[in-house]
């Protein structure tokens, strides 16, 4: 940019469409519009079109720095996958006959256990984050394994690729199905205490750590009660999986009978934060959203999941009018896909089969499911102030989306209004549709390191 760039103000700016959510209006479609990204990253303004030459002499950038979006294409913010388990991705796709406990048993821990070698785990991790940047999702909260270097490894890649991340090694002590796959509790801390501080010392600018206790079948009492004081200690992010399946709700009443309900069991352990986040809650009473409610935690509705595994379904409209934070998670390989554009349509999908179940249910609309994906998500990961939608202050996490590129998987007719298109895109786009990704205003896909 020459004007701009001298000034150093802004480092892009561009004109045509954006679509977003607030909180108050789930889809809003923003016609010729000038955004400016600066030198930070961050939004410095969003205007009508019309004031290009005012911005222009505010700013110091001239009308040749502007970057003219095609006629039918927009920008939507980064999609933002609140649970993804990215050691599981060398088998999404498969191993989708059995329920929960025995999936875990015969699938999840034994292949969790090879990434004690950080060459396997240097392959799988950097192919899943950039298929998920691919597909436009540039916010991920990640579940690792037990292993702390092949976590900090995973946190590398993913700030080498530009995602934004927060980042868990995963956490248990307890494990009948496959021995091998735990830790002893005091290794557990003390691990985590050495991947937090690691993390911290690398100063990343887009990675964090997360506190990551498996679930609580897979936890004693020793270990929640000691990652709670971690991350209370550190005010750092907490996730889980909490009322995913009916037989782990008979397990978590057999170990914990002192406990009147599962969030119980987390929140006697101070793992109920205003930075938390626990996958499914498909059995979570209202009690217990209240009690999500007043602690400011939040739901990672995993619909694909949920279905694949014959878990359960959540009941997403009964969750929003408790007012809990709750954004979506892919939860691969539980769900099969990494594209958060099929978190949407499963979210939608599972709505749909409690409408059919239940008459008179307020379906959750594909505009309701599109501010789970973006902003809710932001919400869910206490990242609100920083990315979710285009709002100026936050970060620049965008993706640019082509309807009409020569591969697409729908087609645009003549007269579709800019909202067609977009509704189009959220049932029948797919990564294909995907031009451009930026993450704090910088392009990360495409880029030299998808070469
Ligand atoms: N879906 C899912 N649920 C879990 N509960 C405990 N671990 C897991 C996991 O890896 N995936
Ligand atoms: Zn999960």
């Amino acid at each position: 940019m020459s004007r701009g760039a001298a000034a150093g103000q802004v480092q892009h700016v561009f004109k045509g469409t954006f679509a977003h959510s607030t909180t108050a209006e789930p889809l809003q479609i923003l016609d010729n519009t000038i955004l400016g990204v600066d030198i930070n990253g961050k939004i410095a303004f969003i205007e009508p079109g019309d004031q290009e030459e005012i911005l222009c002499d505010k700013w110091g950038f001239s009308s040749s720095d502007v970057k003219s979006l095609q006629d039918k294409d927009f920008f939507i913010p980064g999609m933002v996958d609140t649970h993804i388990h990215a050691p599981q991705y060398t088998y999404a796709g498969i191993a989708q006959d059995y329920s929960l406990m025995k999936w875990l048993k015969v699938f999840t821990f034994p292949t969790e256990l090879k990434y004690e070698s950080k060459d396997f785990a240097k392959d799988v991790y950097t192919k899943l984050v950039k298929r998920t940047l691919k597909h436009g999702t540039t916010t991920a909260c990640y579940f690792a394994t037990i292993h702390t270097d092949s976590t900090l490894l995973l946190a590398e890649i993913v700030e080498k690729l530009g995602q934004r991340a927060l980042v868990g090694k995963v956490c248990m002590d307890i494990n009948d199905a496959v021995r091998s796959y735990r830790e002893e509790t005091e290794e557990c801390i003390e691990e985590t205490k050495r991947f937090i501080q690691e993390i911290i010392n690398r100063k990343y600018t887009l990675v964090k750590p997360i506190v990551t206790p498996r679930f609580a079948p897979s936890c004693s009492t020793q270990l929640l009660n000691d990652l709670g004081d971690i991350a209370k200690e550190n005010d750092l992010h907490i996730q889980s999986h909490i009322s995913e399946n009916k037989d782990e709700l008979n397990i978590v009443k057999d170990m914990f009978p002192e406990c009147g309900c599962y969030t119980e069991v987390y929140d006697k352990y101070n793992l109920l934060t205003s930075k938390t986040v626990m996958a499914h809650g498909c059995y979570l009473s209202n009690k217990e959203l209240e009690i999500f409610c007043s602690k400011g935690s939040a739901v990672a509705h995993c619909p694909n999941s949920n279905i694949s595994l014959c878990s359960g379904m959540l009941d997403v409209r009964n969750v929003l009018n408790h007012k809990v934070k709750i954004g979506l998670g892919t939860d691969v390989a539980g769900g099969y896909s990494t594209s958060m554009l099929d978190a949407v349509r499963k979210a939608i999908e599972t709505s749909k089969i409690l409408t059919i179940q239940k008459p008179g249910y307020e379906t959750l609309s594909y505009k309701e499911a599109f501010q789970l994906a973006t902003l809710g998500g932001s919400q869910a990961l206490a990242l609100e102030d920083t990315i979710g939608n285009f709002e100026v202050g936050k970060d620049f996490d965008a993706v640019l989306i082509s309807p009409t590129t020569t591969d697409s998987s729908f087609d645009v007719f003549a007269g579709d209004t800019k909202k067609v298109i977009f509704e189009k895109f959220i049932n029948l786009g797919d990564d294909r549709n995907v031009m451009e990704v930026y993450v704090a205003g910088k392009l990360v896909f495409p880029s030299m390191c998808f070469l």
